[in-house]
């Protein structure tokens, strides 16, 4: 998701800013009382000076004239600083507030747009980037419409009043001692060139590296098993390094930049004290007057160190944004259509159909010609070598990928004229590689259910039969399952999921090698139960269908019908009876199985 970057990606935060107006207009009063209060006090200084100047020994006493009047310009300096303190600390309230309230908006919305995104786009983008959009880059936008527009605002302000009181009270010194302002404005836009190219590499290191840590934490297991501990530590290491190396540049940058707008703001005192001294002996100025340059001089670096902040952060947040951008642009590739359509009243007497079905990932066929009848309320067993498109299949069902028009019909219906949720609210979907979240086992099972309840939990795990295992637990139901369900065994971990699925009560059950890691007594008891659950279900006018796909001939001898996937097509189908007579793949893979049990049993 490389794109190029401008200011005009700030579009998508300007409904926010039109939004917190109210706030933004208050903080920038502030900000102008601020910076009034800024400009008078070398005001003060100058009469001071100027009373100090002309002020002989007899003027010390407590009751003197001069002494009163310095003493009442002390009071108005202590006022405007008093000033300067407290709508500072308004302003960044209302401003820095603000911006914290937007951050957290936008950060919220792309939350809500990445669970929109289809499947397609997790295989397409990394988690760890995705998590660096969410954090550091929607962190460095809070920052350019924080801290960033204070600068822009504030600096404006600040330089052009005080640009404004050194021309009106001695114009040549001031139109001399401004001159080192050209290379500092040149030096601002190079740098905010410069900044933009450097920041965007630095966030892309941020990514691989935040990716880095997610890839090697989630597969903790797979890492210590292997013992590539050192591999990893590694690879860590390089991303790493890669993130300094970017960051460095920057440091690098800026480490080039402040000392050198330093030295040319440096050389306006020069020009002032050459080209102002003269004057002061001349009689052209006066002392007070000289000294108050020397104080609003002082006080424009901040307003151009202050560009050169804004430069990066407007930067910095132009490129942040673009990547937050570039997500909110994606549109979901899988969604319900304009116009929905609903199955009739007892109109399909299939619940699954697919005709003439074929599916590629992008140029690599996947699925040929199938064409299949999944009658209401039957078994369908799927086998097949791996990569034979088992899971594809199953995924076309639900719209996890979507199948052309016209091949694939749940109840009568397109897939792709359902709407989506109403479709895959059909389905109960125990995918093989099943996610359990760092929750106790109870809130598992209960994940899908709007409000937990613990019969049906209890009923569900007793389908699954995780009900033996939970005894054993110290917490039962609140035992808390770790990280992916770290602590359970592979067996516990598919039944925990099967359970999970089958609590939510949908009418098509899909099992996709979903009890690989179970033992043949424990599949037996899921399976029969499964098969009563059926009964029961028909009994109570329901539907209960269910597609499993199984390695394993014990799993698939429980269905109605066996299909063979080869290469992506159907090799054979049949009743488990009919294939076993047949003598092809599946005879092959029963004969086999069957001795290696008794292998096992010998
Ligand atoms: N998202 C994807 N993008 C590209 N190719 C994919 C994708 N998912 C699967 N494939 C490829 O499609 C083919 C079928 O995969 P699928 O997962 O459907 O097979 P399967 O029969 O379920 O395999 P297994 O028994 O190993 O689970 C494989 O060659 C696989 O590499």
């Amino acid at each position: 998701m490389k794109r190029r970057t401008s200011i005009r990606e700030y579009k998508t935060i300007l409904p926010y800013l039109a939004r917190y107006r109210a706030q933004y207009f208050r903080g920038f009063i502030c900000l102008l009382f601020v910076d009034a209060a800024q400009v008078l006090i070398p005001q003060f200084v100058r009469r001071a000076v100027d009373l100090i100047s002309i002020a002989s020994i007899t003027d010390t006493g407590s009751n003197n004239p001069v002494g009163n009047r310095i003493f009442l310009l002390c009071l108005g300096m202590v006022g405007s600083m008093l000033l300067v303190c407290g709508g500072r600390f308004l302003w960044r309230y209302f401003i820095h507030g603000s911006s914290r309230r937007i951050e957290t908006e936008l950060r919220g919305r792309l939350f809500d747009h990445l669970l929109v995104l289809s499947y397609d786009f997790y295989q397409k983008n990394k988690i760890g980037d995705l998590m660096a959009r969410a954090t550091s880059d929607v962190g460095a936008v809070r920052m350019a419409i924080g801290m960033g527009l204070v600068a822009l605002v504030d600096g404006t302000i600040l330089a052009t009043a005080i640009l404004i009181i050194i021309f009106i009270q001695d114009p040549r010194t001031a139109a001399c001692a401004v001159l080192p302002l050209l290379p500092i404005t040149i030096l601002i836009l190079l740098f905010g060139h410069r900044v933009g190219k450097q920041f965007q590499k630095a966030q892309e290191t941020y990514s691989a590296m935040s990716d880095a840590v997610q890839e090697t934490f989630a597969g903790i297991r797979v890492i210590k098993s292997f013992v590539k501990e050192l591999w990893f530590i590694k690879k860590f290491a390089d991303t790493n390094d890669d993130y300094r190396d970017a960051n460095m540049e920057l440091v690098k940058t800026f480490g080039l930049f402040f000392p050198l707008i330093t030295f040319l703001s440096g050389l306006t005192s020069l020009i002032l004290l050459l080209v102002g001294g003269r004057r002061v002996v001349e009689g052209l100025m006066s002392p007070g007057e000289l000294v108050a340059l020397f104080s609003y001089f002082q006080m424009l670096i901040w307003p151009l160190m202050g560009a050169g902040f804004m430069v990066n952060m407007i930067q910095r947040g132009a490129v942040s944004l673009g990547r937050v951008n570039s997500v909110l642009e994606t549109e979901p590739s899988i969604v319900s259509p304009a116009v929905v359509k609903r199955p009739g009243p007892g109109t399909a007497v299939n619940e699954i159909e697919i005709r003439n079905l074929n599916f590629a990932y992008g140029d690599a066929n996947v699925l040929e010609d199938i064409t299949l009848n999944i009658p209401r309320n039957s078994w369908v067993g799927i086998l097949g070598r791996t990569g034979s498109g088992k899971s594809t299949l199953l995924k076309t069902m639900t719209r996890m990928v979507d199948p052309p028009q016209g091949a694939v019909f749940v109840r009568g219906v397109d897939v792709r004229e359902w709407d989506l949720e109403e479709l895959r609210a059909l389905f109960a979907v125990t995918p093989q590689d099943s996610y359990l979240f760092s929750d106790s086992i109870g809130r598992n099972i209960a994940y899908g259910l709007e409000f937990p309840d613990e019969s049906r939990i209890r009923e569900s795990a007793e389908l699954a039969a995780l009900d033996r295992d939970l005894a054993g637990f110290a917490r039962g139901w609140e035992t808390t399952i770790g990280e992916r369900g770290l602590t359970l065994s592979g067996g516990q971990k598919q039944r925990t999921a099967i359970s999970r699925s089958l609590i939510m009560g949908a009418e098509i059950l899909i099992l996709d090698d979903s009890l690989s890691a179970v033992d043949a007594e424990t599949e037996k008891r899921i399976l029969r139960g499964l098969l009563a659950e059926r009964e029961r279900k028909i009994r109570g006018s329901r539907g209960s269908t269910a597609v499993i796909v199984s390695h394993r001939v014990s799993t698939l001898a429980y269905a109605d019908i066996v299909l063979v996937l080869e290469q992506g097509r159907i090799a054979e189908s049949g009743s488990p009876r009919e294939l076993l007579e047949k003598g092809g793949f599946y005879a092959k893979m029963a004969e086999l199985q069957r001795l290696e049990q008794g292998e096992g049993h010998g």
